[in-house]
C-alpha cells in the first residue's frame, strides 16, 4: 500500500537541513501538477517555478551520504525482489551515478506509479527511479534527466488474442475493456486513439492486471514491451499471452518514448550533474553493460534527450 503522498515531519526535516523556503513552495505549488499527474497522465501544462539559484540536493546528499529513491513495482525497471531488496536497470544506473557523485547510501521508497510525482514533491525521496517517460505534460511537474532508454508498448491479452489486439485504435473499434497501470503514459495513448476514459481500469502492477484478465474483466493489459516481458517471466499466468511490441500513434504522430529520472523542479545541478555522468555512461557503453542483464539490449538504447521529449 502506497503512504500518503505527503509527510509533514520529512518536509520539516528537509528545511532544518537546509533546503531553502523557496524550493519548499516550489514543491508545495507542483503538488497541484503532481496530483493531477497521479490521478491522469493527461492534464495540461501547469506553471511550476522552482528554485532560481540551481537547488542545493546535491551538496544535502554528499552530506548526508543518502538518497532516496522513489521507486514503483515494475520490473525490470525498479522493483524489491524476493529477498527485500531494490533491484532493477534503473536503480543500478541510478547507484552508479550517484556513488559517482559522492553519495555511497540507497534508500527505495516503494509507491505506486502514479503516486511517483506527488511523492516526489512532498520530499518522501528525492529522485524518482522508474524508468518514467518524459513528456510535456509531466515536464511541467518534473525536472528530468536525459532518457537511459526507449521502449515500445504492447499487450497482455488472453492466449490466443481472439480479439486480434494489435494497437490502441483496435481497442476502440471493438469497444474493448483496457487496462493499464495507475498513472501510466498509455491511458492517454488509449484516449488519444478513441478509447472512452470511463472503460479504461487502473491496476496497481502487472501481476494485478493478469490477474483481471484472467478473470474476465479486461480484454488487454497496456504497457511498455520490457513490463510484458518481465511479467510473463514469473509463469503464474498461463493463460496470458503478449502482442508484439508496437509505437502508439497519437493524432497521427509516432510516440517515441523515453525514460529517464525525475528530480524536483528547480534541482538543476543535481540533475545536470546526474545528467553529465549518465552522459558518459551512454559514450562509453557503460550503460548498455549495466542495463543488459534487466533484458534491455542495444535497440533500447536511445538518442533520445529530455528537451526533445519534453516538447512532446
Ligand atoms: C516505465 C513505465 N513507463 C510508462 C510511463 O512512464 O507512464 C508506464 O508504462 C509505466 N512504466
Amino acid at each position: 500500500m502506497a503512504s500518503p503522498p505527503w509527510n509533514t515531519s520529512e518536509i520539516t526535516g528537509q528545511l532544518t537541513r537546509g533546503i531553502r523556503r523557496r524550493s519548499l513552495l516550489a514543491g508545495v505549488a507542483a503538488l497541484g501538477a503532481a496530483g493531477a499527474l497521479g490521478a491522469a497522465t493527461g492534464c495540461s501544462r501547469v506553471d511550476v517555478s522552482g528554485a532560481t539559484d540551481g537547488g542545493h540536493l546535491l551538496e544535502d546528499l554528499r552530506k548526508k551520504g543518502t538518497v532516496r529513491m522513489g521507486i514503483a513495482s515494475e520490473p525490470p525497471y525498479a522493483s524489491i525482489n524476493s529477498k527485500g531488496e531494490l533491484t532493477g536497470e534503473a536503480p543500478a544506473v541510478a547507484k552508479t551515478i550517484f556513488q559517482r557523485l559522492g553519495i555511497k547510501n540507497f534508500e527505495p521508497v516503494p509507491v505506486e506509479f502514479g503516486a511517483l510525482v506527488p511523492g516526489l514533491h512532498s520530499f518522501q525521496y528525492d529522485v524518482i527511479v522508474a524508468g518514467m517517460f518524459i513528456n510535456k505534460a509531466r515536464c511541467a511537474a518534473v525536472l528530468f534527466s536525459d532518457p537511459d532508454y526507449e521502449s515500445k508498448d504492447a499487450f497482455l491479452v488472453p492466449k490466443g488474442n481472439p480479439h486480434k489486439i494489435k494497437d490502441y485504435p483496435d481497442i476502440a473499434r471493438q469497444h474493448l475493456r483496457m487496462g493499464t497501470g495507475i498513472g501510466y503514459a498509455e491511458i492517454d495513448y488509449a484516449v488519444g486513439n478513441g478509447v472512452k476514459k470511463s472503460t479504461i481500469q487502473t491496476y496497481g502492477d502487472q501481476i494485478a492486471g493478469m490477474e483481471a484478465l484472467e478473470a474476465g474483466r479486461i480484454d488487454a493489459f497496456a504497457g511498455t514491451a520490457l513490463t510484458m516481458i518481465e511479467a510473463l517471466k514469473t509463469g503464474k499466468h498461463p493463460k496470458v499471452e503478449m502482442t508484439s511490441p508496437f509505437t502508439p500513434t497519437v493524432d497521427g504522430k509516432p510516440q517515441r518514448d523515453g525514460g529517464g529520472y525525475g528530480f524536483r523542479i528547480g534541482e538543476t545541478k543535481l540533475r545536470d550533474a546526474f545528467n553529465n555522468e549518465l552522459q558518459k555512461m551512454k559514450k562509453s557503453g557503460e550503460l548498455l553493460r549495466i542495463a543488459k542483464p534487466y533484458g534491455f539490449t542495444e535497440e533500447f538504447m536511445t538518442d533520445l534527450t529530455a528537451k526533445e521529449l519534453c516538447k512532446k
